[in-house]
């Protein structure tokens, strides 16, 4: 009997050994992927560096030693090469997103950035791309130009008004590309922001997703997703249960407050006001916000149907996408600009905005106007350099295919999770020289061709930024106005300390920095 037992045991370990550890390093069609051994055995190794908070640089320290694949997790490939680049987010490449994804579906209902499969997102970004397109972003008679312009005075008055902004610029800047990605959302009446403007309960929208523990409850919804549900769905004794033995990793309501909750508001506010029965004939025209083009369209009966919820869901995820991701980068411009070391481009980009003549800026607050400030070189050169080093989203963007696919020499089974981040692509030393170094000048290099074409802070094909336009527009107009008004330097107490934020569970800073202060945690 003792015997059988044994054997039984033996068994099921040489089994276990087999399946966890013999076969993914020896007979996975991925084991001649070079990587450490203890990230192709299990997936708890790369969730280890996810909450350390090092996942990225950890994968960017893997491939400056195996070069340009290397396998980080059983079923997980991390790539650096163009060659890669152009097969996985090339334009119809045929891969999609990963489940990973569906943690931004609002109010259960998925949304252009959730959307896996080819189809189900290319109806839907057909709906907003022209809204988002870099004529519309810059014309005069469409929303985001005035507004955009609007919020730029709307800042600077700020700056004379309340001094301390000056000192702390983190959070007007949040407040700057909340009020400008809220008005392009909702239009002034039904949900635009006037954070810059000074109202309280529009800078506590913000307050949500600056929460601390939101990056916790990011760790667990990634890793420990079955779990952080059935944690989430307790009811009545189970749910003070879980709460007083502190398991919930944010506490609750953890995730429809702030701006979810705000798109909802916006929507309800709008469907009330607006109406079906009034809406041909009422504020269409004046108010072309993103909602109101949702509307118009599910209205027109054309395609699939969006309901409220489809139209708040997508709404919710622009506005959540739309503001950290910008106000990070304009602090990061500013905060490099401001150091000793880099004041020769601020006085080069200084010139550059002086020499704007009078009749390019707008006759209210005598600022440069959007589509002048978008033609400034030096300027775009230096936001270059910015989300070059700084991008605000710079971690791996998961992918994966519905078929076997050969990628730099390796055949990547479907299903295969394969991922490239900016981090990586933009610290290349063979493309970008001294890959530490703030240079905006390399942008204005004649061969900077091979530079442009690792540069991916927006992403690249059919799931790039759709934001793109309206965050250069916010960011050029602002600048170019700040720097022709005034000088920055750092403060005090700021010296030798990097600013650091974070993008879902990571801290990013500059590392050329000895020390660095974490500014927020971000939930997008
Ligand atoms: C400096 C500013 C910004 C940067 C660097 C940035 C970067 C990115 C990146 C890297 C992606 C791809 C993410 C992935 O696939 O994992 C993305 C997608 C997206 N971004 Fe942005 N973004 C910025 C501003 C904005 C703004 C202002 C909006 C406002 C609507 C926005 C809306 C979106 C949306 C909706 C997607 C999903 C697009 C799709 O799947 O088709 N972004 N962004």
């Amino acid at each position: 009997m003792l015997s059988i037992s044994v054997t039984a045991f033996v068994a099921v370990l040489i089994f276990l050994l087999y399946c966890l550890i013999y076969s993914p390093l020896y007979t996975s069609p991925l084991h001649k992927i070079p990587g450490p051994k203890a990230y192709a055995i299990t997936k708890w190794r790369l969730a280890l560096d996810d909450y350390r908070g090092v996942r990225t640089r950890s994968i960017h320290a893997l491939h400056q030693k195996y070069g340009k694949a290397v396998r980080i997790s059983p079923n997980e490939v991390s790539f650096s090469s163009l060659s890669a680049l152009k097969t996985i987010y090339g334009a119809g490449s045929g891969f999609e997103r990963t489940d990973f994804y569906r943690m931004f579906d609002v109010y259960g209902r998925q949304n252009l950035f959730t959307f896996a499969g080819v189809k189900q997102h290319a109806d839907r970004k057909k709906l907003l791309a022209h809204a988002y397109s870099k004529s519309a972003i810059l014309s005069p008679n469409a929303i985001a130009k005035p507004l955009i312009e609007r919020n730029v005075n709307s800042y600077l008055e700020l700056l004379e008004r309340e001094k301390c902004v000056s000192e702390e610029i983190f959070q007007s800047l949040h407040w700057f590309s909340l009020d400008s990605i809220t008005g392009f959302l909702y239009g002034d009446q039904h949900g635009g922001t006037r954070a810059l403007r000074g109202d309280l309960e529009h800078r506590a929208l913000l307050y949500d997703i600056m929460d601390p523990s939101r990056r916790l409850l990011s760790w667990y919804g990634v890793h420990l997703k079955a779990y952080t549900k059935w944690l989430y769905t307790r009811t009545g004794l189970m749910e003070r249960i879980v709460a007083k033995l502190g398991l919930l990793p944010m506490k609750k309501p953890a995730i429809y407050t702030g701006i979810r909750a705000h798109a909802l508001k916006a929507w309800t506010g709008f469907k009330t006001t607006t109406g079906p029965e009034n809406f041909s004939t009422t504020a269409t025209a004046q108010d072309p916000s993103i909602m109101q083009k949702l509307w118009r369209y599910s209205q027109s009966g054309k395609g699939d149907l969006l309901d409220g919820l489809d139209i708040a869901s997508e709404a919710a995820d622009h506005s959540l996408a739309g503001i950290d991701t910008t106000s990070d980068t304009l602090m990061f411009a500013i905060w490099v600009l401001s150091l000793p070391v880099n004041k020769i481009y601020q006085e080069r980009l200084i010139r550059e905005v002086d020499n704007i003549p009078v009749v390019d800026c707008n006759a209210e607050g005598g600022n440069p106007r959007a589509e002048v400030a978008d033609k400034l070189p030096y300027l775009d050169a230096i936001i270059k350099e910015t989300l070059r080093l700084y991008a605000p989203l710079p971690a791996s963007e998961p992918r994966s295919s519905l078929v076997d696919i050969e990628i730099d020499g390796y055949l990547i089974p479907a299903g295969t999770v394969v991922s490239m981040s900016p981090y990586t692509l933009h610290r290349n030393a063979e493309v970008f020289p001294e890959p530490l170094k703030f240079d905006p000048e390399r942008w204005l290099n004649e061969d900077c061709v091979e530079m442009k074409k690792w540069f991916w802070a927006f992403s690249s094909g059919g799931r790039m930024c759709i934001g793109l336009h309206l965050a250069m527009a916010e960011m050029t107009t602002l600048l170019a106005a700040i720097y022709r008004r005034y000088t920055t330097s750092e403060c005090k107490r700021q010296r030798g300390v990097s600013p650091g934020i974070t993008s879902r569970f990571e801290v990013f800073y500059d590392e050329s920095q000895p020390r660095f202060k974490i500014l927020m945690a971000t939930g997008a």
